[in-house]
């Protein structure tokens, strides 16, 4: 098919300086991540969050793990208790951090202990404007990112917001890790195109792993 025929073509790519397209490579958990994701949003769901500037994110959002992601009028920030539910984030999954650490591993970063996993969840139309993963102390720690669901296209800049950008396809199972002298690179993702995948709909699923303090403190 040709389905298969563009996955075995695309293939290990370096994108900058500690960045690294590792096409295909969460594959083999797709489906038990997704499963993973409804029952952690079970517990602290899906919610599209504000920006400091008071708009709203076309992206829903949770977390799982020690810290969640949050943004509102005051910041964003990391918080360690879900402001939507007054409760601790649910636990970072064991196998998602084994997954996480491997891939980095794999782009060349060792040791990688997440303590937060932001999930994203992209309807038709949503998008992510180019920015830069800023609100960690860890910036020695990569991101490792992974897809699920519908095809993205990911924009990967560079350390100037008009620097030139790349765009990527992206497709269930690929992963994306952006470290070293990659990390505070600018990124996004282009409006979501409609589109159906087996076990998402038309869902996007995005799971972003990070080391939000530095590996010594606690
Ligand atoms: O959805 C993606 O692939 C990127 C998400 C992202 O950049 C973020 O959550 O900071
Ligand atoms: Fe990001």
């Amino acid at each position: 098919m040709m389905d298969d025929l563009f996955k075995t073509i695309r293939q290990t790519e370096t994108l900058g300086p500690g960045a690294a397209f590792l096409p295909g490579r969460a594959l083999d958990q797709e489906r038990s991540l997704i499963e993973t994701i409804e029952t952690i949003a079970a517990f602290s769901p899906l919610r599209r969050l504000q920006t400091p500037g008071g708009r709203q994110f076309s992206v829903r959002m949770t977390n799982c793990g020690e810290l969640g992601w949050h943004s509102d009028r005051s910041g964003y920030r990391y918080e360690s208790v879900d402001p939507l539910t007054g409760k601790d984030w649910p636990d970072l999954p064991q196998e998602w951090a084994r997954l996480a650490r491997d891939l980095a591993q794999e782009a060349g970063f060792d040791g990688f202990t997440p303590q937060a996993c932001l999930i994203n969840c992209y309807e038709p139309g949503a998008r992510m404007g180019l920015h830069q993963d800023r609100d960690e102390e860890a910036l020695e720690s990569p991101i490792v990112s992974i897809s699920l669901g519908v095809p993205a296209l990911f924009l990967f800049g560079g350390v100037a917001r008009t620097d030139a950008v790349r765009k990527i396809p992206l497709l269930s199972g690929d992963v994306v890790v952006w470290g070293g002298r990659s990390r505070l690179f600018y990124h996004g993702i282009a409006p979501l195109k409609p589109d159906m995948h087996p076990l998402t709909g038309a869902l996007r699923w995005n799971l972003t792993f990070r080391r939000v303090r530095a590996q010594d403190s606690p």
